[in-house]
């Protein structure tokens, strides 16, 4: 179901915007638009859907207006045009009061630094949204102290912001949005300020955090290893422009353009693309006893495949025969195709892989890729696997394989 919902969305900075907007819809660059107005188009013609209790992160260069278009989902920016659904509701058109409200109590902001009071505790601190929306004090200090517990901060209660470490401040930020019961989380570069270590930790809490609560996460980030671990979407910007945006396995394997290949450039591709996602599906399926081995043999040939999934009359799948056994059948001029049969256990050891595994480049030829009850979705072959990781084309990557053995 989708929580936010953008149409045609327009932010331009400065005082001249109706005539950027004009330059804009004539197809005038932002630079060109700059020049002439000294009005910045930051973000221009966004349009997104954000699905409830997603993690849907925006990436992009700097000035590309991933913070522009951020700011507007809470209105913090005000767009120029174009509309911005949550739950259905136009928040481009609330008034003030609704939109204190929307800030208070739906759509929470997890800053870069932390943005902590500092003359107040831990726990003052997580309780501030229940404190502005007038819950009673035992109230916010209970629910503060369950949502520490979470972020697993308990104990700190009485300390201050400046006695915590960085990574510690950034889970009182985040537990802060958490206690006021916000339904969406905006992360503007959340964790870009922490070191490595801390950082890496901070993402898996926010994985641990998100199976449990299931907010709808909006996270912005420079960096593209965060954005495949976190991103359930992922959105390219670029001169306030959406390049791109699908799922992570979409934008690695389709960049759009050259702007997205350069961001995608130094992914190691084995660990982030999953075998279904590149698993060419199986065209045939055959059933035993409709065809001979000869017939299945030239089929085999035809598409130019070593491995085919057999089922049973009643479309029950049975296991897969092999082109090679097809052959020596064809020679000891049997025709028992039961008796190549190879079965279900026998394939998840020897030649099979789960949908949901990264890629391990190391296997062979051809890889089945099996879905959680064994049932073959489509087949990969080593070349693909090479190939996708080494950058190499197909036919160079038969050269190596070949050279090699
Ligand atoms: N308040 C503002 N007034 C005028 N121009 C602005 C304002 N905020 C941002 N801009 C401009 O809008 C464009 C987009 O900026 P924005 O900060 O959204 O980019 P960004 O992708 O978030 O960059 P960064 O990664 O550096 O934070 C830039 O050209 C920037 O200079």
């Amino acid at each position: 179901m989708s929580k936010i919902k953008v149409k045609d969305l327009y932010l331009i900075f400065g005082f001249a915007k109706n005539q950027a907007m004009k330059m804009l819809k004539k197809g005038k660059s932002k630079k060109e638009i700059h020049s002439k107005t000294k009005c910045t188009v930051a973000v221009n013609n966004a349009n997104l859907e954000i699905q409830e209790g997603e993690i849907f992160v925006i990436m992009g260069l700097s000035g590309s207006g991933k913070s522009s278009l951020l700011r507007c989902f809470n209105m913090l920016n005000t767009p120029t045009s174009g509309s911005i659904l949550v739950d259905g509701e136009d928040i481009t058109k609330m008034d003030r009061k609704q939109l204190l409200n929307l800030r208070r109590k739906k759509i929470g902001m997890v800053f870069q630094h932390f943005g902590l009071l500092p003359h107040k505790t831990i726990l003052d601190n997580v309780a501030f949204g229940l404190e502005i929306q007038n819950i009673p004090l035992q109230e916010r200090y209970a629910k503060a102290k369950e949502v520490l517990n979470l972020v697993g901060l308990n104990g700190y209660e009485n300390s201050y912001p400046d006695q915590l470490s960085g990574g510690m401040q950034q889970r009182v930020g985040i537990a802060r949005a958490i206690a006021a019961d916000s339904e969406v989380l905006l992360m503007d570069e959340a964790f870009s300020a922490l070191d490595p270590l801390i950082r890496t930790q901070m993402q898996d809490d926010l994985l641990e955090i998100q199976q449990k609560l299931k907010k709808t996460i909006i996270f912005i980030t420079h960096d593209l290893d965060e954005a495949l671990k976190l991103g359930n979407t992922i959105v390219i910007m670029k001169d306030g422009v959406i390049v791109q945006q699908g799922a992570p396995e979409d934008i690695l394997l389709n960049p759009a353009n050259d702007y997205v290949k350069d961001f995608i450039g130094n992914v190691d591709m084995s660990k982030v693309i999953t075998a279904s996602s590149i698993a060419e599906p199986f065209r045939v399926k055959i059933t035993i006893g409709k065809e001979g081995p000869a017939l299945i043999y030239r089929l085999m040939e035809r598409l130019n495949t070593r491995l085919l999934p057999v089922i049973s009359n009643d479309k029950e799948f049975l296991g897969y025969i092999r082109k090679k056994d097809v052959l020596n059948l064809i020679l000891s001029k049997s025709t028992d195709l039961n008796s190549i049969l190879i079965e279900i256990p026998r394939i998840r050891e020897d030649m099979s892989v789960s949908d949901t595994l990264p890629l391990f480049i190391n296997q062979n030829y051809p890889l089945t890729v099996v879905n959680e009850n064994n049932y073959p979705l489509g087949y990969i072959s080593y070349s693909d696997v090479v190939s996708l990781v080494t950058g190499y084309d197909e036919e160079e990557v038969k050269t190596i394989i070949e050279n090699a053995n």
